[in-house]
Formats: structure tokens, sequence, C-alpha cells
């Protein structure tokens, strides 16, 4: 059975669609190529892909149009990486609300691409028709442990309080992959706001220049390459959710203008001089410390308060006790179903490793070793070994104890040290194990100077 992806690659330029194949190919995914639209709608009508590879010009439309159909039309909600040349800025924007995973950059670097294609695949379970769609109503949050209970308890009594023309904002906290991007879906499924549209921005996918327009929209002719007039996510949302990514990573200019929008309820595009109302319910998710933040004066304290005038904390996996066996049962079975293998039984010598380890990346470190270990060691049986989980991390040793410096930041700068040091200073390694993405990690070292 393959352990690769199965890709459509939309591409009309024959010789870059060929060396991505090969590559890919040799990567252990399955490849198959189109070179128009027309092909690759045959293609997905053949057989649905995992993974759609896509480029935005093609013969006989564009490359967009493709995914609007196959998720309109045919209900697949495949991810996408769209391959994206200088000044196709409004279409990379289409791209993200349709929910394209990633951009590369073209001309097309294939290391990068391999990469990219690999977080896709493993990041992103393949959603088709009848599948459950986490946007439909489906958001569960696996784990019975009091500290999860006590997460449903205050699910339940914050989200009737998202009904009418100024709710409450709400802010979830927690650190990196202990779900807050699942409880913000969660709350909005649980809400009166449940059937408009919940509108996810990522205030780190972009650069600044292009958060502001994403978030705000733009008038025709604001900027160079804004060919027509577009709504930004905030009036996207409509009557729904706004879930405001990462907030704490909004460049300081953009906070004053999310701070006016916040109080006022308006928002003013990108080159318009007229503001509009907007009726979405905002609902923020950092991993960072605001108040640190605040205080260093990376973060506006004013926006800080009218944040998080509710908010949520998610518990850390160390924290939920049994819920990380129940979690890791789920990602086995979720693992071997989506590649079609038998999901292999889950050792006692495995679920003690899984007991004693330190889960610095979460609940997403939990789902990428599990996922790791189903498809490339365990076959009946998930042993311990085939985790990899690493003992000095799972045992804190001297670096990562931190005794001598017990703040968080002096922890989490211990930890990433003492990574660091397992990996030979291989920082997408140690972004891996810590459960962090390349520019979450690289953001950390500059900060503690590493
Ligand atoms: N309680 C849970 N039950 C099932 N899956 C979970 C749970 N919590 C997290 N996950 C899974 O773990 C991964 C990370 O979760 P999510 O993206 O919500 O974390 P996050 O806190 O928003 O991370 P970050 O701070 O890095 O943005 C996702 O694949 C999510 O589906």
């Amino acid at each position: 059975m393959s352990r690769g992806a199965r890709i459509l690659l939309v591409e009309d330029e024959g010789a870059l669609a060929r060396a991505v194949a090969r590559r890919l190919q040799r990567d252990g995914h399955v490849v198959v190529t189109a070179g128009s639209l027309a092909a690759a709608r045959d293609a997905v009508d053949k057989q649905a892909p995992d993974l759609l590879l896509l480029d935005l010009n093609l013969p006989d439309g564009l490359g967009l149009d493709l995914l609007a159909w196959m998720q309109d039309e045919r209900g697949i909600q495949a991810p996408a990486l769209v391959m994206t040349a200088y000044g196709e800025l409004d279409d990379a924007i289409v791209a993200l609300r349709r929910r394209a995973v990633d951009f590369l950059r073209k001309p097309v670097d294939l290391d990068h691409l391999c990469r990219a294609v690999g977080e896709a695949v493993r990041g992103e379970a393949p959603r088709r028709p009848g599948a459950p769609d986490r946007a439909s109503g489906a958001t569960v949050l696996i784990g019975e442990s009091p500290a999860m209970q006590q997460i449903r308890h205050e699910l339940a009594r914050v989200a009737p309080l998202g009904r009418g023309d100024a709710p409450p904002n709400v802010l979830i906290t927690g650190e990196t992959g202990t779900g807050k991007d699942l409880a913000a879906r969660a709350l909005h499924e649980a809400s009166p706001r449940a059937a408009e549209p919940f509108v996810q921005v990522d205030c780190t996918a972009l650069p600044g220049e292009l958060i502001e327009s994403e978030l705000f929209g733009h008038e025709k002719g604001a900027f160079t390459d804004a060919h027509r007039a577009r709504d930004g996510l905030l009036a996207a949302a409509g009557e729904g959710t706004a879930f405001l990514n990462e907030v704490g990573e909004l460049p300081l200019s953009l906070q004053a203008k999310l701070l006016t929008a916040l109080e006022s309820r308006t928002i003013r595009e990108v080159g318009s001089s007229r503001s509009r109302p907007i009726a979405a319910w905002f609902v923020a998710a950092t991993n960072r410390e605001l108040d640190e933040l605040v205080a260093e004066g990376g973060f506006r304290s004013d926006l800080y308060y009218r944040l998080h005038v509710l908010s949520l904390r998610m518990p850390p996996l160390r924290e939920r006790g049994e819920d990380v066996i129940e979690l890791a049962r789920h990602f086995v079975a979720d693992t071997a179903g989506r590649y079609g293998l038998a999901a292999p039984e889950v050792t006692a010598g495995a679920e003690a490793a899984l007991r004693g380890y330190h889960w610095p990346g979460n609940v997403r470190e939990l789902r990428h070793v599990i996922e790791r270990a189903v498809l490339i060691r365990a076959d009946q049986r998930l042993e311990a070994e085939h985790l990899q989980l690493t003992p000095d991390v799972a045992e804190p040793g001297p670096a990562a104890d931190a005794t001598d410096n017990p703040t968080l930041a002096g922890q989490e700068r211990a930890l990433i040290e003492a990574t660091l040091a397992q990996t030979d200073g291989n920082v997408s390694e140690t972004a891996r194990r810590l459960g962090l993405s390349r520019g979450s990690l690289r953001y950390r070292l500059d900060k503690y100077g590493l």
C-alpha cells in the first residue's frame, strides 16, 4: 500500500510539470498531471485527489476556477498548494479564501515544494463528500480529562453570548498545538451564528501589506495589483465569526486599525475614505503571552483589553492525563483509515512512553508522531520504539529543566536549546519535534538570540 498521497498537478508548462512530477514520485506520491482545466476536471472525476498542486494561469481558464468547481460542484475539500508568479496578488487572496493551504512562488524551488507537499499531506486530511468536515458542524474536541471537561463547559457557556449586534470578543490562549483553532470552530458551531460563515484570518500567513487588504478589503486601484475592488475577510464573515488566528503576530501598524474596527464595528477598506459596518463576532487566538508582549511594547494594551473581554485557556496536553491515550488511539485509526492500512494495536509499552513524554508541541506533535509511526514503522503493533520519542525531552534533562530560570520564557528557551542540540542545530527538525512552524521557531530563535 502506498504511503504517499494522490496528487493532481495542474500545470501547462510541460518541462516544469515533468520535473515536479518526477520529484514527487521519488517521495512516494502518486502524481497525475493535467495541462488544462478540462483535463484536470476529467482527472478529478476519475478519482478525487488528496492534494491539488495548482498553477494559476492555464490555457483554458484560471486555476482558481478549478478549485471553486471542485469545492462547489463536487464537494471535494482536498487541500491545495497554489503556485503563483509575481503580480498575482488578487488571485492569491481568492485562493486563501478558498482555503488553499500554501503558496509557492514561481520559479518553484523543488526542495521547498516537496516540503510543502509533505506538510500539506500530513496537516490536512483529504475531505471528500460525506466525510466529516470540520466546517460543517462536526468539530469534535477529544478528551475526557477534567481540564477538557472544563473547556467544554466554558465553550457551552460562551457560545450563546455570540448573538446580537455587539457580542463580546473572545480570546483563546494556550501553547502551540493545544487546539485553539479547533476550539474556535467548536465555539462558532455551538453559537447562534453556526449557519453563517466561519472565516479564519491567519495573521502570520501573509506579509504585512497583504494582511491589511486581506482583513479590511480594498478599493480598485488602492495599490499596484488592485485591479478590482475586493471585500476583506472581516466583511466576508458577514454575520458569522471572524477568527483572528495568531493575533499576537499582527504588525503594530495594523493593531491600531483592528482596534478601531473592534471599537466602532466598522471597517475602512484600503484606498477608501468611507467606513462600512461589520456584523461578525470576533474570536482571536494566540500562543504568545500577550501581557508579556504588551509589557515589551510589541502589542497594544488597548487592543489586548478589547480582545480578551472573554478568554479561554486551552490546557497543555501534559495536563490532560489519559487524554493522550485517547487522542493517540484516535490518530492511529484516522491515519490508518486515510491511507487504507490496518490500524495497529497500541501496546502497553507505547502507552507508557506516550504518558511519560512532555509534549512541548502538544496535540499537533502527538498527531505527527502517531502518523509517522503508523506510516513508516508500525505494522500490527505500535510499540514504544516506533514513536521515536527522545528520552532527553521525555525526561527533561539539565538544559530543559531550567530550575535556575523558572519563568515560562526561560523554560521555552531551554527546551529549544536542548532540542537544537539533539538535532545538531537542524532548524526544520527542531521545529518538527517541537510542533512549531519554521516561522514560529525562527521568531523564537531571534527572540532568545539563539
Ligand atoms: N482535543 C482535540 N481533539 C482532536 N484533535 C485535536 C484536539 N486538539 C487539537 N487537535 C488537533 O491537533 C492539531 C493542532 O490543533 P490546532 O491547530 O487547533 O492548535 P492551535 O492551538 O490552534 O495551534 P497553533 O497555536 O500552532 O495555531 C490539529 O490537527 C487538531 O485537529
